[in-house]
C-alpha cells in the first residue's frame, strides 16, 4: 500500500482522474467520521459540499453497509447511485434477489431477540431488513462480547456469513452481491471507463480484493492486511482528496455525462 498524498499515489490518481471516471465512496469512517453511537452519525457539511462540487465533473455513488432507508436522510444530497446494505439494495437489475436476504434476516432477528437478553446490553442490534449488525463498541467488556456473539452466531439458521467490522458483525445471506460486484454492475450501467473507490472498513475489502485494473482503491488507515492500492492515514484527509480529485478532473474538463449540460 502507498500514500495517495506521494509521488507515485498522485501519479495514480491523476492517471484515473479523466472523462469517464465513475467516484464511488463508503459512508461511515470514509466520508463521515466514526461516532459511538451509529444514529449519530452525520456527512459534514464540507464534505457535502465538495461532494456536490465534484458531482459536477464526475458521476457519484455512494455504497455503504447502512439500509437505504438509513442512509438517505443523513445525506442530504441525491448522489447518481446510492447503494444500501453492502451492494444488496439499489442496485439496478438486482431488485429480485433481495427477498430471499428479508427472509434470512427475520429468521435470524427472532433468535436473536430470543438469545441476546442474557448477553452484555451494550450490545446493539441494527436491524437493516437485508442485513443485520450487531456493534459492541458500547458493550461493557467489548472481547469479551465479540467472543460471545461469535458462539452465538455459530447456533444460527439459516448459517450466515459474518463479517467482522470495526467493533460490529455483520450478518449477511451468503451470495455473490456485495460492494465490490455492485461497483462493476454501476460501472456497466453508466458506461464508466474506470472508477475511484474509498472505503474504510472490511466489506470494502470485497472492492479492494478484487484487484481490477480500472478501479482505483483507496483505503482510510494504512493496513497491512489490506488489498486497496493506496491509503489516506484517517478521515481527516478525505476533504483533501476530494479537492485534489475534483481539481484535477476539472484541469481535464471532465464532465458528469449523466448530467444535463448547464
Ligand atoms: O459501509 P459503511 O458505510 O462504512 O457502513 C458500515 C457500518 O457503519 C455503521 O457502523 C459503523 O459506524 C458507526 C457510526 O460511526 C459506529 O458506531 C460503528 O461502530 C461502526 O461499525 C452502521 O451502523 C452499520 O449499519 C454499517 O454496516
Amino acid at each position: 500500500m502507498r500514500p495517495v498524498f506521494s509521488e507515485a499515489g498522485l501519479q495514480r490518481l491523476h492517471e484515473v482522474a479523466r472523462g469517464g471516471l465513475l467516484c464511488a465512496f463508503d459512508f461511515d469512517g470514509t466520508l463521515a467520521p466514526l461516532v459511538p453511537v451509529p444514529d449519530d452519525a452525520h456527512l459534514p457539511d464540507d464534505i457535502r459540499e465538495r461532494l456536490l462540487r465534484l458531482g459536477q465533473s464526475a458521476p457519484l455513488a455512494i455504497i455503504t453497509g447502512r439500509g437505504m432507508d438509513d442512509i438517505r436522510p443523513r445525506l442530504g444530497f441525491t448522489p447518481e447511485f446510492l447503494v444500501g446494505n453492502h451492494g444488496l439494495e439499489g442496485v439496478p437489475g438486482w431488485e429480485s434477489l433481495t427477498a430471499a436476504h428479508a427472509e434470512a434476516c427475520q429468521a435470524w432477528l427472532s433468535q436473536l431477540r430470543a438469545a441476546l437478553p442474557g448477553h452484555d446490553p451494550g450490545i446493539l442490534l441494527e436491524d437493516k431488513r437485508y442485513s443485520l449488525s450487531l456493534h459492541y463498541r458500547e458493550a461493557a467488556d467489548p472481547p469479551a462480547a465479540a467472543r460471545a456473539l461469535e458462539a452465538l452466531f455459530a447456533t444460527l439458521t439459516p448459517a450466515p456469513r459474518v463479517v467482522a467490522g470495526k467493533f460490529v458483525y455483520n450478518l449477511l445471506a451468503e451470495d455473490r452481491c456485495h460492494k465490490g460486484s455492485a461497483l462493476l454492475r454501476l460501472m456497466e450501467c453508466c458506461g464508466a471507463r474506470k472508477a475511484i473507490y474509498v472505503g474504510d472498513d472490511v466489506t470494502d475489502e470485497d472492492v479492494f480484493r478484487m484487484g481490477h485494473p480500472d478501479i482505483l482503491s483507496i483505503r482510510i488507515e494504512a493496513s497491512a492486511s489490506s488489498s486497496a492500492e493506496l491509503y489516506l492515514p484517517d478521515f481527516c484527509e478525505t476533504a483533501r482528496l476530494l479537492d485534489v480529485l475534483g481539481e484535477r478532473l476539472r484541469q481535464q474538463g471532465a464532465r458528469n455525462w449523466l448530467r444535463a449540460a448547464p
